[in-house]
């Protein structure tokens, strides 16, 4: 018997989102395979946030489909899968952690809303804290955390709903280079074990060189080259 290739991690067909009149990515169609690490590269206000946006169902396309592991996801003006229900782990452009919580209470806050009861949680929380090197970091408020720690956290928050592919914008952006490499040591590892699909976006063609294993370039006008 012979069986099918698994479909692709991500398939954005034609692919277009605007705000208000602008057209922020126009007609992108891409593949994305499971396990690969692709790195989305373009100039600043090329649209690479906005199709990661578009992938996590953070932002609804104007026209064309997102479908993650052969599921429709986005259609025209409808996120047929909410966010947390993709399978996508996002971590954003300076981590964009809660000021008013601590480090336990990030974590708690989306496992709760996965339903998870207390003691499940509290072990989880352990569990990612560990992952991420913050254990003993519990009760500490966000606000107090390091550039370092504080991206640390971002990642624990984005794997906490145990996602397959991992959305990374520019997540070394605010650290100095001894903790670039130990935070890109860092994603690497958990990639290969948790088997993630990664879509990485830097400006630092040293970063760049370090994690792809594939290039989609973006230009100015939103569009893939
Ligand atoms: N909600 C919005 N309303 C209006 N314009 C927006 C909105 N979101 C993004 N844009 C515009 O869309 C363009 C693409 O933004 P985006 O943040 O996706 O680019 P980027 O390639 O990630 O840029 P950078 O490398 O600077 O982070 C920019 O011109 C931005 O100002």
């Amino acid at each position: 018997m012979s069986s099918s290739p698994p479909p692709p991690a991500v398939e954005c067909k034609g692919l277009i989102v605007r705000a208000g009149k602008a057209e922020i990515l126009s007609d992108i169609s891409l593949r994305i395979e499971p396990e690969e690490h692709v790195l989305l590269v373009g100039p600043s206000g090329a649209g690479k946030s906005t199709l990661l946006r578009a992938i996590a169902g953070l932002a609804v396309p104007s026209k064309g489909e997102i479908h993650l592991f052969g599921e429709l996801a986005s259609r025209p003006g409808e996120l047929v899968l909410a966010p947390d229900k993709r399978g996508v782990g996002f971590l954003f452009q300076g981590g964009a952690l809660w000021p008013h919580m601590s480090v336990a209470g990030t974590l708690d806050f989306v496992l709760k809303r996965k339903g998870q009861d207390r003691s499940a949680r509290k072990r989880r929380i352990a569990e990612l804290l560990e992952i991420v090197d913050l254990a003993g970091y519990d009760k500490r408020r966000t606000p107090t955390l390091s550039g370092g720690e504080a991206q640390r956290l971002g990642l624990a928050r984005a794997l906490a709903t145990e996602p397959k592919i991992l959305a990374l914008d520019e997540p070394l952006g605010p650290l100095d280079a001894p903790r670039r490499e130990a935070l890109l040591d860092q994603l690497q590892s958990l990639a290969r074990r948790f088997g993630l699909t990664t879509i990485h976006v830097t400006h630092d063609p040293d970063e760049a060189a370090r994690v792809a294993t594939r290039t989609i370039t973006m230009t100015e006008e939103g569009a893939l080259v």
